[in-house]
């Protein structure tokens, strides 16, 4: 028997969290845009930048050609680089390059985090969906990836889900990796602080923000995220 198994669950708990709470910074905000980003979108994301701080801000529209894509990305784009916000683009590698963005997220269908390297540059950030998988995960982080996305932890009706994590895949992740994960799926200010609590270091949410008073829920969010 070794000291480890000596430990009781409890203190065992603890010491994981200590070990991972002292290496990792703490937890961030990350931004899902709804598919419609016309009309006042622009002046709403500035507004939820004003509120509090946010890591990251990802395009996601679904839909529309590239061109329309371009001519709706490139002014928020331009907005993220004057707040030093990463801008994230959904699904493709080509409108990622086109925009001139900071990264890309990529589902399991949406392409090889490899080719995103060799087409987006040694700079981008490439993030990968793995559902509730770790095995995804190590795939992804061995394909060079950025981040890892886990979700769905709550239910949703931004996007048609299948899987449902459990928040100790954030611990098992964050223990054992250096490379960030992101918590993502119906998260909102009430209910994501066993994720930020089980290791995500990143809160990824859409509906809670564009649904309603995007101040007061990126203000909402930042009390949370502070308590790890
Ligand atoms: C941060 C983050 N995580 C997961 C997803 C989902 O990506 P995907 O599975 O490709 O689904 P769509 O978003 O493309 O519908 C994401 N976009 N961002
Ligand atoms: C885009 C997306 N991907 C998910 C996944 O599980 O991979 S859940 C999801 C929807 C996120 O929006 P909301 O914060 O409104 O639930
Ligand atoms: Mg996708």
């Amino acid at each position: 028997m070794t000291d480890d198994d000596r430990l009781d669950p409890l203190e065992s708990d603890f010491a994981e969290q200590f070990t991972r709470d002292i290496r990792r910074p703490p937890c961030q905000l990350y931004l899902v845009s709804p598919l419609d980003v016309t009309g006042d979108f622009a002046a709403r994301l500035a507004r939820a930048f004003d509120a509090g701080p946010v890591a990251a801000f990802q395009l996601r529209l679904k839909g529309i050609d590239q061109h329309e894509a371009v001519r709706l990305g490139e002014p928020l784009r331009a907005l993220c680089a004057e707040r030093e916000v990463a801008f994230i683009v959904n699904d493709s590698i080509a409108l990622a390059k086109r925009l001139g963005a900071d990264g890309v997220h990529l589902g399991q269908d949406d392409g090889d985090p490899r080719e995103a390297r060799a087409e987006l540059g040694p700079a981008a950030q490439i993030g990968v969906t793995c559902h509730d998988s770790r095995h995804l995960a190590m795939e992804a982080g061995e394909a060079g990836a950025d981040y890892v996305a886990f979700g769905s932890f709550y239910p949703t009706t931004t996007k048609e889900v299948s899987h449902r994590p459990e928040p100790v895949i954030l611990s098992w992740w964050s223990t054992l990796f250096e490379i960030p994960c992101v918590a993502i799926g119906g998260i909102t200010p009430a209910n994501a602080a066993p994720l930020v609590k089980a290791g995500a270091d990143f809160i990824a949410a859409s509906s809670a923000v564009w649904g309603g008073d995007e101040a007061a829920a990126v203000k909402a969010f930042a009390a949370v995220l502070a308590e790890r």
